[in-house]
C-alpha cells in the first residue's frame, strides 16, 4: 500500500526531544487485520515464545521467518534509511564508534557476517492479565539503536489496559516512565537501548527499556519492527 509521506523533521525533533516518536495510522484497518489474521498461519513464523516460560511476562509472541511478508519487509525497508541517519547522529552525540551504513541490505549483511541470522519482527498477542517486562531487545553484536512498534487493535473497543510504556534513566537518577497513548494503526519509534540527552556539557547517555501494562479486557496484538537479526 503506499503510504502518506511522513514528516521526518517532526520525528526526529520528538525522538530528540521525547524519546520517542509517534506515527499516527500508519497501517489502515485492513492492514491491522491481515496481520492478526496471519498470527495463526504457522508458516510465517520461525519461533514462538510464551512469554511465561521464560521470566518475561505473560502473552504470547512469534518471530516472522525469512522471507519476511511484504508488509513486514516493506516496513523495514522504508524506515531503516532515514532511522539510520538518526541512529548515526546519536552514536557521534554519544561518543560511540558505531556507524550504520546507509541501506538495509548493507545492514543486514554486516548482521549475517557476524552470524546473525534470524529475522526479529515479531507478533504479539495479549489476553486479559498479560503484560509485558521492562526489556531492551538486543540480540547479539550489532544492534541497530532505533525500533518501531506498531499497535493492531484499538484501545477501548478490542481492549482495556495494555499500555505501552517507556522508561528513560539516566546515571545518579531514579527512572522516568512515560506511557504512550496509541491508537489503531499507531506506530512508536523508540531507543533499544541508549538515547542522547543535552546536558551542561554535552550530551549524557539515557538508558531506555520498553514494556507493556497488565491488559484488562479483550485481545491487544502489536507487531514488532527490529532492524538487527539475531544469533
Ligand atoms: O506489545 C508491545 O507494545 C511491545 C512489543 C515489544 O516489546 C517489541 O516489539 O519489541
Ligand atoms: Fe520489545
Amino acid at each position: 500500500m503506499e503510504r502518506n509521506a511522513f514528516d521526518w523533521r517532526k520525528i526526529e525533533e520528538d525522538l530528540d526531544r521525547d524519546g520517542h516518536a509517534r506515527l499516527e495510522n500508519l497501517l489502515g484497518d485492513a492492514e491491522c487485520r491481515s496481520v492478526i489474521g496471519g498470527f495463526a498461519k504457522e508458516s510465517l513464523y520461525r519461533r514462538h515464545i510464551v512469554m511465561q516460560q521464560h521470566g518475561y511476562g505473560q502473552g504470547e509472541y512469534k518471530y516472522f521467518a525469512y522471507p519476511l511478508p511484504d508488509l513486514v519487509a516493506g516496513l523495514r525497508e522504508e524506515f531503516y534509511g532515514p532511522l539510520a541517519k538518526i541512529a548515526n547522529r546519536w552514536a557521534e552525540q554519544l561518543s560511540l564508534a558505531n556507524r550504520y551504513p546507509e541501506t538495509l541490505a548493507d545492514y543486514t549483511a554486516l548482521c549475517h557476517d557476524a552470524g546473525q541470522l534470524k529475522p526479529t519482527p515479531l507478533i504479539l498477542k495479549y489476553e486479559p492479565g498479560d503484560y509485558n517486562r521492562l526489556h531492551q531487545d538486543l540480540y547479539g553484536e550489532h544492534l541497530f539503536p532505533l525500533q518501531m512498534v506498531i499497535l493492531l487493535s484499538e484501545p477501548g473497543a478490542d481492549f482495556d489496559g495494555g499500555e505501552f510504556i517507556l522508561t528513560e534513566q539516566r546515571a545518579r537518577q531514579q527512572s522516568r516512565a512515560r506511557v504512550l497513548p496509541l491508537k489503531k494503526g499507531d506506530a512508536v519509534i523508540f531507543p533499544v537501548n541508549l538515547r542522547p540527552l543535552k546536558g551542561k556539557n554535552g550530551y549524557v547517555r539515557a538508558t531506555m527499556r520498553h514494556g507493556v501494562s497488565d491488559l484488562r479486557r479483550g485481545l491487544r496484538f502489536t507487531l514488532g519492527v527490529i532492524f538487527h537479526d539475531a544469533k
